[in-house]
């Protein structure tokens, strides 16, 4: 399949691929885990142990008649309805499988279940971990350094957060963190240069220990007027396990202002920007869209116009930023990414396929170091920047 931007837009269904066991496996883990995690009734558990053979064995189904937003879904999905998950655009299928996991636990349908977010224990459990608590601790020390130093350890503490993603966990043997860690490309002085008193947008990606260092960043940045205004945007409903909503922005604020010293200072000082308007979250329903961001609506496109710089977080927006599509690795950042109506950052861990924006004998180390599993293994990280 060939596209606007070249590249092949990428399918589940070569065994043993890195989107296939995502759909093979990590899809009847999460399911299984969240089966485990709550006392569903018994027409929860059978709805949940119908998603697992379907999105395993069977072929995509329209969403049921009364659901408020079945006609978005065909208009999204006509295509695909009768085809199987693996033979499907990979972006398309995951997203697909959050929206059919709510619906059969129950959280969109009015009754007791509605709006409880199937993954907050597991987002509630990061945060409350003596990791959380050192790296929390240590902002007292941060505080003390020159304000050039603090910002390029928060950026840092917010491009490494993505790290710590509970989807990645649930594949054994990934996201180890002895191994060496290291950006394969690094436009930070560039990302730094944007910061100019004007506004931030910053697409958010998972809850708990991302979340926490992205709120501390904005905080840094609102302190020291290198931005004006912050947006934040999360997602409108529980998505890809660990995504933030606006319920897990409050869970982080609580645990900051809960803290002590550095931390509960930045803590109350994002409170009050959110009072005050200087930081805004927004819950764009696109947020949750199988879709690239080349294709997003208006209204968000003049979010992000009116942005001095727009950071993207994680691997989910990345894949959505440039397209999920397999290119030459060394295609230019700028070209996928010339749509955007903005400055626009990206801060994202190696967790799928999809790479742009290489050098090419960064490429060929990589290659001849790990043949291709830099690619997913969440130990390389990059900042790439289109000004
Ligand atoms: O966006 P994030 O949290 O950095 O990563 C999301 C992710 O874990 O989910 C998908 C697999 O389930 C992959 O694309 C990616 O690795």
């Amino acid at each position: 399949m060939l596209g606007r931007y070249g590249g092949r837009v990428i399918l589940s269904n070569e065994p043993g691929s890195f989107p296939w066991s995502v759909l093979a496996e990590r899809h009847p883990a999460l399911i299984r885990k969240v089966r485990d995690a709550f006392p569903y009734g018994p027409d929860q558990r059978r709805a949940l142990d119908a998603l697992l053979k379907n999105s395993t064995e069977g072929v995509i189904e329209p969403l049921g008649a009364r659901a408020a937003d079945r006609a978005q879904w065909d208009a999204w999905g006509r295509a695909y309805f009768g085809r199987s998950w693996f033979d499907v655009p990979f972006l398309w299928a995951e997203s697909y499988f959050y929206r059919q996991l709510l619906e059969a636990v129950g959280y969109f349908a009015p009754g007791p279940w509605q709006g409880i977010d199937p993954f907050r224990p597991f987002k509630l459990a990061e945060i409350d971990t003596a990791e959380a608590d050192e790296e929390l601790a240590a902002l007292d020390e941060l505080a003390r350094q020159p304000v050039e130093v603090q910002e390029e350890a928060l950026l840092h503490g917010s491009l490494w957060g993505n790290r710590a993603d509970l989807g990645f966990r649930l594949s054994a043997g990934e996201g180890d963190a002895s191994v060496d860690s290291q950006l394969v490309a690094n436009d930070v002085e560039m990302l730094r240069s944007l910061f100019t008193g004007g506004a931030l947008c910053l697409v958010a990606d998972n809850a708990g220990r991302e979340l926490i260092p992205d709120l501390l960043l904005i905080d840094h940045l609102l302190l020291h007027h290198r931005v004006g205004r912050a947006v934040l945007h999360v997602k409108p409903y529980p998505y890809y396990i660990s995504d933030a909503t606006t319920a897990d922005v409050i869970d982080a604020l609580r645990r900051l202002t809960a803290a002590k010293g550095a931390a509960a200072d930045s803590g109350h000082r994002l409170w009050s920007a959110m009072t005050d308007g200087r930081l805004t979250v927004r819950a764009h329903s696109f947020s949750c869209a199988p879709l690239p961001y080349a294709d997003m609506p208006d209204d968000l496109r003049q979010d992000f116009a009116a942005a001095d710089v727009t950071i993207m977080k994680g691997d989910l927006n990345y894949r959505r930023l440039v397209g999920d599509r397999l290119r030459p690795a060394t295609t230019p950042f700028a070209v996928p990414t010339a749509y955007f109506p903005g400055p626009v950052a990206a801060l994202r861990t190696l967790k799928s396929d999809v790479i742009v924006g290489l050098e090419a004998r960064t490429e060929a180390a990589l290659v001849a170091a790990e043949d291709q599993r830099w690619r997913t293994s969440g130990t390389h990280a990059l900042i790439q920047v289109r000004p």
